[in-house]
């Protein structure tokens, strides 16, 4: 059974105990020399509402954000106590009534969505040109909330992949129409002007029965490009995923809390709440392992069918280098680069990682060119990035844009190249929600405007501090997340490796290139062949553009590496 913390989980009174120990082991703290700039005594920054920010303010509300620890579900962060990093509301389902060009747009969206659905096999790379001639501009100004800025994104999004991927080739110029508002929705969100992990999972829902509330059963997948069952399915598995965010998210909240204490009652209820994480991840775990074999979800009714996935939907979520008509100060064109949604992009997991202790930064290069890994593979020789306290942080962007002025978009909002694909796919999340796992990770670094005030001491450090008390519940958690990606990886290898070995449809848009990429492949083979050299490992590659099977090998080898048990 999984343990909910009690709320509040200690009186008042102990807030601050004596002996509380600090990252360093030295001097306990005591409520008399609790600095003003302690973490305890500060307030998140509140990100400007729309209405009332400059682009500027906008543009670095992050950086101002500084941590509090009184709860790790506050609004500010748009992180719900009831929903997690869903919204507590039913998303805003369309922007019909607001004016200024939506309802067009909205109008686009269904004719598009109509016209996909009736095409066998899928619409990717065979819709018609009609639709996209009647594309209004719309205006943002009467977008004043983040619900509708969040419809304004999810639509512009998905209108922006139906325009690029129902032509074959894709598109690669998003016309004036698309790119002007989504960039401009996008920047308001601190998002990418692409589609995104939120536009596909976190804002696409309603509720079946609204006087049910949010729950596995009561939840319907809204806005896709298929509108096959395949494809909600798809998003589902993620949504449920999601759904166990408020009690891991509150778990997590008190651990912190005791973490402060310190005590022996504070280290056994820390082992209890690690204990119940680990439950909720086996059924993260469950969810997965249930959609690899055909059927999860409420009653088992969800299923993917993996080649309807690989050739029929995949395919709509790619992103690309596209030229982005007239988004410059200027009205100038620019081209910007961005890959497509991923559940990598899944703030869960990664507020997981953060408070386990998962470290997926770089490791140093080793001395030969590219040695092997623990996993046998080869690794490209990489410079250590910055250390792990600064997976979240812009501050390389902020470097960058001051020494290139002129440096494109989208390069402000890519991490360097040789952040982690983790680190990069911090920048694919909401902008409170990357504030959150800022905040996050702040709670055990030394602020930059307070280096000497204390710091919370990380669970890792605590149950390495404890082993007695904290050793088993903590490498209980780890091993739990390494059968995550275990069970992910099965995923994967089904519903990617899998199919993309396997032929698509002859009338699909994809054959010709498949077939011609199969003759190539043969005729490489041949030649290696006859230079008796050995066979050619094949990568394919995830949305998220990485070599997939050796990327997520990687991330389970970096969980397994932080069992204390290993060391
Ligand atoms: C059919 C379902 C799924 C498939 C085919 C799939 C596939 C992939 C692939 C190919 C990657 C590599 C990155 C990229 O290039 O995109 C990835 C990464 C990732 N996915 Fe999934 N995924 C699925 C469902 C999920 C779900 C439900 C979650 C949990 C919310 C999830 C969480 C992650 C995470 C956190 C990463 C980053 C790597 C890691 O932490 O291990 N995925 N996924």
């Amino acid at each position: 059974m999984v343990t909910t913390p009690s709320s509040p989980p200690r009186p008042a009174t102990r807030r601050v105990p004596p002996g509380f120990v600090f990252e360093d082991d030295s001097a306990p703290l005591t409520p008399a020399v609790l600095p003003s700039n302690h973490f305890l005594a500060q307030r998140p920054v509140t990100p400007p509402r729309p209405e009332e920010s400059t682009a500027a303010q906008e543009a670095n509300w992050t950086d101002r954000a500084r941590p509090d620890t009184s709860s790790l579900a506050a609004a500010d962060f748009d992180v719900s106590v009831v929903s997690g990093f869903m919204p507590p509301e039913e998303p805003v389902q369309t922007l019909r009534g607001v004016g200024f060009g939506w309802e067009a747009l909205e109008d686009a969206l269904e004719a598009v969505q109509r016209e996909a659905e009736l095409i066998p096999g899928g619409g990717v790379g065979k819709l018609s040109e009609q639709w996209r001639a009647s594309l209004p501009r719309a205006s943002l100004e009467p977008l004043a909330t983040l619900p509708l800025l969040r419809r304004a994104h999810t639509l512009l999004a998905h209108l922006t992949h139906f325009y690029m991927h129902s032509t074959f080739p894709s598109q690669t110029t998003v016309p004036a129409t698309l790119a002007v508002p989504l960039v401009a929705v996008s920047d308001r969100l601190g998002l990418p002007p692409i589609l995104t992990y939120a536009d596909t999972v976190l804002w696409v829902w309603k509720l079946t029965n609204p006087s049910l509330g949010l729950r596995a059963d009561n939840v319907e997948i809204t806005t896709t490009f298929t509108s096959t069952a395949s494809e909600r399915a798809f998003f589902l598995l993620s949504l449920f995923c999601e759904l166990h965010g408020p009690s891991i998210l509150r778990l997590m909240s008190a651990t912190l809390d005791e973490a402060f204490f310190s005590d022996a009652t504070a280290l056994s209820r820390i082992a209890s709440y690690l204990g119940s994480i680990s439950l909720l991840i086996n059924e993260l775990t469950d969810l997965m392992s249930g959609a690899t074999k055909g059927a999860f979800g409420p009653a088992g009714r969800e299923r993917i069918v993996p080649e309807a996935f690989f050739w029929e939907i995949r395919p709509w979520f790619n992103g690309g280098r596209w030229t982005y008509e007239g988004v410059g100060p200027a009205g100038e064109d620019k081209v910007m680069e961005w890959g497509g949604p991923s559940a990598g992009q899944s703030s869960l997991v990664h507020a997981l990682d953060l408070f386990l202790g998962v470290d997926h930064m770089p490791r140093p290069a080793r001395p030969a060119h590219g040695a092997a890994s623990e996993s046998g593979e080869k690794q490209p020789a990489m410079n250590d990035g910055p250390a792990f306290p600064d997976t979240f942080r812009d501050r390389n962007d902020a470097a960058a844009a001051a020494a290139a002025p002129t440096v494109e978009k989208a390069a402000l909002h890519k991490a360097p190249s040789d952040a982690t694909f983790m680190a990069r796919m911090s920048h694919y999340m909401p902008g409170h929600h990357r504030a959150f796992l800022q905040h996050l990770e702040s709670l055990h670094s030394p602020s930059p405007a307070a280096p000497t005030a204390p710091v919370l001491p990380s669970l890792r450090k605590l149950a390495q501090r404890h082993p007695a008390e904290l050793g088993a519940a903590y490498d209980d958690a780890i091993a739990a997340m390494k059968r995550f990606r275990d069970s992910h990886m099965r995923l994967a290898t089904v519903f990617i490796v899998q199919q993309a070995r396997r032929e698509p449809a002859r009338d699909s848009v994809h054959w010709p290139e498949w077939e011609a990429k199969r003759v190539a492949k043969e005729r490489e083979e041949e030649a290696r062949r006859a230079r008796g050299e050995e066979r050619e490992k094949e990568k394919i590659v995830g949305t998220g553009g990485t070599d997939l099977v050796s990327f997520l090998k990687r991330c389970r080898d970096r969980t397994t590496e932080a069992l204390l048990g290993q060391q």
